[in-house]
């Protein structure tokens, strides 16, 4: 068994045993570390006893270096080779490679205390952090200095990141508002290596970081031309799903509750040629505390439990990705690297796998069952991949082995060289895997994790007692071969190969059973769920069922009250349209008494009136109240061509009388200015008798009176008596008057009165208007009646 003849795989695989926890109750030890061989300065080998009470054979396995108990952080640190791992990122002379440092063991192990540290001792993460940035110096960029650092990075990042400076993303998660950050809601952090104390708010800033074990006696070349930037990205594998550690949780519209949103693990526009985790938010760091400060966030972060085996358990694979970012720098002036517009370098990823365990041992139920199931059934994909390059398959990717979890991918797309782009040649990262054992711990679980990840494996002695056991002379002196000791020898050892091979097959059956176990555990949970969930979707089919229902009801009071409001206007313009028609009637009922009254108006009313089967039938009955309007119409536009032709012949009448009467009272007044003259006459003749009478010498020209006068004078003036006279011409006089008063009022006695009225009405009298109204509603009246104007 060769260590060194499989070391040009995927990883150097080491292997780190932790001290016996006093704390703990713990089982017998059943590994043991050989003694390095012969020109060795490290052990390489370690033996695999099972316990006494087991049928199980004695296994032997190799790796690059097995570190026991006493070996400090340090002594890992030297001894893994990290510093070669920073060296190819910083890349002083070339390209570099990526590079990646994972942890792999059962739950309790010492992953996260290898990886991480603890509140005193710096671990493999923090060492390398000290050592990129000792060795870069004063080329690492700090993004207060460069504003536009962050910018710049963006641009040219590929993983589509958002990229900011360490102080603001550090004022946010340690800010003092409660509403500014955003590690408080989320309550499934950890305590991290630096504080391990549970009880400890977690978002305190760290005052004080350990600075043991010391480095700074190492540090590594880099490229004096360059410029450098330190990015850093952190997430977790959860359930089969990539979370970013860096970027604050959001609020789910449907479940009011704080979660991250998963990220995709895919090419991009700016790496079409390799995957990488797209939309993680990254944080470039000027220093190595701003590094350690947001490494110290990113673990508050990471989901945590306590376990049977562990009190700070890691319930997800957790990565913390350290980008070393270079650009060409010529006297100050930035003109990208490799003669590109951006930046370019490589990344150490730094890995803290979660630990396996078995439900049994661990006493893991519900939630933290599930994620065991989760973790397991990854961390058996990782074996399988890992016994991928043990037996050579590193040239020819098996990638459907490799995509079959989430972790896998992460851990191995990147590892070999992409078929599909030939041209952009990139170095496959180098990788190391620290598998961490507790030899007093779980016997089958950490035979498991050595079976898949040691370099080589041997199967040494079976330690089944030997079912024929050899007799001394067998056993003292070696048989020859083909001589039946030496048959009896090889049927013994394949007994014994054959026992070997039942006893390892039990136990990947107890494996397989247990794995069988926590998936059909798994399997009842989601069944569980599924019945919970169907119930929940009955509950909520009813639930809207009710919701419809109620919202019918209101809608379809809504169209009744709408419909009745429509039948209500309806029923009311019919109403008002048959009053109109009514009102109409009346009128010309007023108006005209030869309006047919035999017309059956009544019947609209009663069919119609305040009935709504007016509105129901009105559509079938309009077209005979159309018809019936129609005829009443015609006959009334008959009546009105009637009635303006009787109206014609009235005007026509009245202008003939009108000129009648002008004629009359032309020859009237022609009557009344003869009249006049003779009576100015007369007069002058009285006058002059007057005088006559009043001198004795009578006047020979006074005139002669009338005949009755002349009568009268002639008499009176043989009487002499002048009072007689006097008086006698008073009564002619008056008359005279009153004839004259007969004479202008002789039209009421001799068929001349319409004349006088008329011409009173001219001269305005209101009597006489009013006798001319009446008369002339009489005569309209009459006119209406038998159709004669006069
Ligand atoms: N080499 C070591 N020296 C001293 N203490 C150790 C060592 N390795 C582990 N421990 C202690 O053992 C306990 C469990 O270790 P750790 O949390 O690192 O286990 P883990 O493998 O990360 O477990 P999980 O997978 O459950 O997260 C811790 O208290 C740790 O300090």
């Amino acid at each position: 068994m060769d260590a060194q003849q499989t070391s040009h795989s995927l990883f150097e695989v080491y292997l780190r045993l932790r001290p016996t926890n006093t704390t703990s109750i713990s089982g017998d030890r059943f590994l043991d570390v050989d003694p390095p061989e012969p020109g060795e300065s490290a052990p390489k080998h370690i033996t695999l006893n099972p316990p006494a009470d087991r049928r199980r054979a004695i296994e032997k396995f190799a790796f690059t270096q097995v570190f026991e108990e006493d070996a400090t952080q340090l002594d890992v640190f030297h001894c893994t080779g990290v510093a070669s791992l920073v060296e190819g990122v910083l890349a002083p002379y070339g390209d570099g490679t990526d590079a990646l440092l994972a942890t792999l063991g059962v739950t309790g192990s010492g992953k996260t205390h290898t990886m991480l540290g603890t509140r005193t001792q710096r671990g493999l993460t923090q060492m390398s952090l000290d050592l990129i940035y000792r060795s870069l110096g004063h080329r690492v960029l700090d993004p207060s200095t460069y504003p536009n650092l962050d910018q710049s990075l963006s641009a040219s990042d590929p993983a589509e990141a958002t990229i900011l400076p360490a102080i603001a993303y550090l004022e946010s998660v340690y800010s003092t508002d409660s509403t500014t950050s955003f590690l408080r809601g989320s309550g499934n952090g950890r305590s991290t290596p630096l504080q391990n104390d549970s009880s400890t708010p977690r978002r305190f800033r760290p005052s004080a970081l350990p600075q043991n074990p010391d480095i700074s006696h190492l540090t590594i070349a880099c490229d004096n031309s360059a410029e450098y930037a330190i990015v850093i990205s952190m997430y977790e594998v959860y359930n089969d799903r990539i979370f970013d550690l860096l970027s604050p949780p959001v609020k789910s519209a449907a479940t009011k509750e704080y979660r991250r949103r998963p990220l995709l693990f895919k090419p991009t526009e700016l790496s079409p040629d390799r995957k990488v985790v797209a939309g993680l938010r990254k944080v470039v760091c000027g220093s190595l505390d701003q590094a350690l400060m947001v490494l110290e966030a990113g673990l508050q972060e990471r989901r945590v439990a306590g376990t049977e085996s562990n009190t700070q358990s890691s319930r997800s694979h957790g990565f913390f990705v350290v980008e070393v970012k270079k650009r060409f720098s010529l006297g100050g002036q930035h003109t990208g690297w490799y003669g590109g517009a951006g930046w370019a370098g490589n990344s150490l990823t730094i890995v803290d796998l979660a630990g396996s365990e078995r439900a049994r041992d661990t006493k893991t139920v519900g939630h933290t069952l599930a994620e065991a199931g989760k973790i397991n059934e990854s961390l058996m994909y990782l074996g399988q991949c890992l016994q991928m390059q043990v037996s050579g398959g590193k040239e020819k990717a098996n990638l459907g082995l490799i995509r079959r979890c989430k972790l896998t991918e992460l851990l191995f797309t990147n590892s070999f060289p992409n078929a599909n782009n030939q041209q952009q040649h990139r170095n496959p990262q180098k990788g190391i895997m620290i598998v961490t054992a507790d030899p007093h711990g779980d016997f089958n679980a950490t035979s498991q994790i050595l079976r898949y990840s040691a370099l080589a494996k041997e199967v040494t002695v079976p330690r089944q007692p030997p079912l024929f056991p050899p007799s001394n002379s067998f056993s003292s002196s070696l048989p020859s071969i083909g001589s039946p000791n030496h048959q009896y020898l090889s049927f013994q050892q394949t007994l014994e190969s054959a026992a070997l091979e039942i006893s390892r097959k039990e136990e990947e059956n107890a494996y397989l059973r247990h794995a069988l176990d926590s998936e059909r555990s798994l399997r009842e949970q989601a069944e569980a769920h599924l019945l919970s969930m169907e119930d929940k979707m009955v509950e909520l089919e009813q639930a809207i069922r009710e919701d419809c229902a109620e919202e019918f009801e209101k809608r379809l009071e809504l169209e009744v009250n709408r419909w009745k409001t429509i039948v209500d206007g309806e029923r009311e313009r019919g109403e008002e349209f048959w009053r109109d028609k009514w009102g109409v009637f009346e009128r010309m009922v007023e108006a005209d008494g030869d309006v047919d009254m035999d017309m059956d108006v009544d019947s609209p009313r009663k069919e119609h009136g305040g009935d709504t089967t007016l509105v129901e039938t009105g559509t079938m009955e309009s077209a005979a109240d159309n018809r019936e309007m129609r005829r009443q119409l015609e006959a009334l536009t008959d009546k009105n061509e009637r009635l303006q032709r009787k109206n014609e012949s009235l005007k026509q009448a009245l202008t003939d009388k009108n000129e009648r009467l002008q004629r009359e009272n032309e020859s009237l007044k022609q009557a009344l200015t003869d009249k006049n003259e003779r009576l100015q006459r007369e007069n002058e003749s009285l006058k002059q008798a007057l005088a006559a009478c009043s001198n004795p010498v009578k006047s020979p020209s006074r005139r002669s009176p009338s005949r009755s006068r002349r009568k009268k004078a002639q008499v009176n003036y043989a009487d002499d008596d002048e009072d007689d006279f006097l008086q006698e011409l008073k009564r002619d006089h008056n008359k005279d008057r009153e004839e004259d008063m007969a004479m202008e009022g002789f039209g009421e006695g001799n068929g001349l009165s319409g004349i006088s009225g008329i011409q009173q009405a001219a001269a305005g009298s209101p009597t006489k208007k009013k006798r001319i109204r009446r008369l002339g509603a009489k005569k309209w009246g009459q006119g209406l009646d038998d159709d004669d104007p006069f």
